[in-house]
């Protein structure tokens, strides 16, 4: 496969914080343009991979690339050309909807910042509300805001942490029409969900638990390979598999 065609390539991925081990050993190719799952109870070391995908946490060992770039020595380059969604959107609930998106573009050094805080503003149909302060936006909001954020800066790899947590089903069937147009124009998604509806939608899915990736593949490889009609049945049987290896 073609270096360009691949955006994230890692190997042997680990990270302890105090001595305890949050991921061990991750590994996982992802090609351009797809939309790849991450699946695993809490605490299992979902945010902890994601966090090192995109530079933010220096792995303790393993080495790989993200959209061609080194994670060891250019996590600063990786932290630029990704968009990452965090669990909490991190606004200053105080400063208007403009002032934030200004600061994102800012914080990104967007070209032509006006311009595209305009343009976002509009995109999301803002525009009425853009002097408003944030902190009084519904939960919805919040959230189409929040990846139009991280969207600023063209990103071609998205990382989005439970994006959807908390947002309601109209709001999350829009969030997915998004991803699923943003993948179609190249853009490679990775995302993190507790919530099955969102698994059937992404092109490969990974199942973590205590920091390992126990089952990769397509929803249909899942469910052939362990024999169940619902992705939430492979869960059942992954940590199961887990337990007669314990
Ligand atoms: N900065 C940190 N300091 C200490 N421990 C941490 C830190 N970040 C994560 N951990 C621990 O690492 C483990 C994995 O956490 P992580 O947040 O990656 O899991 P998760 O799968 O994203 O969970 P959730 O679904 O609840 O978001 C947990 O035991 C957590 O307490």
């Amino acid at each position: 496969m073609p270096e360009a065609d691949i955006a994230i390539e890692v190997e042997g991925l680990a990270k302890s914080f105090g001595g305890r081990s949050a991921v061990k050993g991750l590994s996982l190719h992802v090609q351009r343009g797809e939309i790849f799952g991450f699946l695993g109870p809490n605490g299992s070391g979902k945010t902890t991979s994601i966090r090192m995908l995109c530079g933010l946490l220096t792995p303790d060992s393993g080495r790989g690339r993200c959209l061609g770039h080194d994670l060891l020595t250019e996590s600063r380059t990786i932290r630029r050309e990704v968009g990452y969604m965090t669990q909490r959107f991190g606004w200053y609930e105080d400063l208007s909807v403009r002032e934030n998106l200004d600061f994102v573009a800012r914080m990104y050094e967007v070209r032509d910042r006006a311009a595209k805080v305009d343009r976002t503003i509009a995109d999301l149909g803002l525009e009425a509300r853009q002097h408003q302060l944030v902190g009084g936006l519904s939960g919805g909001w919040k959230q189409r805001l929040a990846l139009a954020a991280c969207l600023m800066h063209d990103p071609k790899l998205l990382l989005l942490d439970e994006p959807t947590a908390g947002v309601d089903p109209r709001a999350r069937r829009e969030f997915w029409d998004q991803i699923k147009r943003l993948a179609a124009g190249g853009v490679t998604v990775l995302v993190s969900t507790h919530y099955m509806d969102e698994a059937e939608r992404c092109t490969r899915l990974g199942y973590i638990a205590y920091g390992e990736m126990l089952a990769q593949g397509t929803a249909t490889e899942l469910l052939q390979r362990f024999g169940v009609e619902r992705l939430e049945d492979v869960f059942i049987e992954v940590m199961k598999d887990l337990k007669d290896l314990r």
